[in-house]
């Protein structure tokens, strides 16, 4: 079978709302061959997905192989799902890359990362989960028209991602229903001037810059509601030693930048979720510089 890794990612980080985004060494395995209809079948995460054309790999490939003008070849697809769906970690991207670089490869045609992201935004209007979902590592986004203008910069290898997963779901559609429309001008000056400094801090590893620099007057305080224990979370992430506290793209899940402690982290914030009554559990998590990758696979 051909096989199809696409990494989680974890957008936003804070202060840079659609727009910043990283890939994950948390892999989504895609197994495909032609078949006489279209079947999925599902091991790990996202049981409750759908297992026909309705399903968003599915709904990624057709359209794929509509814009190419092919006719699509009905497949069998097995999931192999580590990323937790519905919870701010790119699972939805992973399926929508995954199912566009099927058609690639199915029909023999291949296709730019612009091309790919064309499709993909029309399932998924915001880039940042999409690129680094596609191309890998620490990736800065923007959409112009339909038009992805993107650019990727090297991350510090020494910060890992301590991730504190809860147990409920949360679509982003949901999560984006509760933003503003309109922002004051000291947050929008409040987020660009964050953002700015983040990417510095990084660029320069002034880590000591990151707590003020991942603060976001955006989209976290919106969407903190709809998160019970959320700036409890961040206050025990930060008396561990962590660096930055973010909510996860959309949320539920909550990330932190961490050059150590990583186990101690984790368990705290898993702790202040249960103090909230919601379960949770946590990853250790590095940036994978390495976006899609295809390879043959012998199990089925
Ligand atoms: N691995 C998957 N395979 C197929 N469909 C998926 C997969 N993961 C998510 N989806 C679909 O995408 C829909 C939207 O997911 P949503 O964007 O809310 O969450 P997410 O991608 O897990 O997290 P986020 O986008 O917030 O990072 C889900 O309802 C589900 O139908
Ligand atoms: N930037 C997006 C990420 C979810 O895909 C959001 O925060 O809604």
């Amino acid at each position: 079978m051909l096989g199809i890794s696409v990494p989680a990612s974890t957008s936003n980080l804070g202060c840079g709302f659609d727009a910043f985004g990283l890939a994950l060494n948390l892999r989504n395995e895609f197994l495909v061959e032609e078949w006489e209809s279209f079947r999925v079948y599902i091991e790990g995460e996202g049981e409750h997905l759908p297992r026909d054309e309705n399903n968003l790999f599915i709904k990624a490939y057709l359209k794929a192989c509509q814009r190419l003008r092919v006719e699509a070849k009905p497949l069998k697809v097995v999931q192999k799902n580590r990323v937790p769906t519905a919870r701010g970690l790119g699972s939805s991207a992973t399926a929508i890359i995954g199912g566009i670089t099927a058609c690639e490869i199915i029909h023999g045609k291949s296709m730019s990362h612009q091309e790919k992201l064309r499709i993909a935004l029309s399932l998924e209007p915001h880039p940042d989960n999409l690129t680094p979902a596609l191309v890998g590592g620490f990736v800065i986004s923007l959409l112009d028209e339909d038009k992805v203008i993107y650019t990727k910069l090297d991350f510090p290898e020494d910060i890992k991602l301590v991730v504190a997963v809860p147990d409920f779901e949360l679509s982003t559609h949901e999560a984006r229903k509760v933003l503003k429309q309109m922002v004051s001008l000291s947050d929008a000056v409040g987020n660009v001037q964050r953002a700015s400094l983040m990417i510095a801090s990084l660029c320069q590893k002034r880590y000591e810059l990151l707590k003020e620099a991942v603060k976001d007057r955006l989209h976290q305080p919106h969407r903190a509601k709809l998160i019970p224990g959320f700036y409890r979370v961040l206050e025990r992430a930060y008396e561990e030693g962590a660096l930055a506290v973010f909510l996860s793209g959309a949320g539920p899940s909550i990330a932190s930048f961490s050059t150590e402690n990583f186990e101690s982290i984790g368990k705290a914030m898993v702790k202040a979720f249960e103090e909230e009554g919601v379960s949770a559990r946590y990853l250790v998590l590095d940036v994978s510089n390495e976006g899609t990758k295809v390879y043959q696979s012998f199990d089925s």
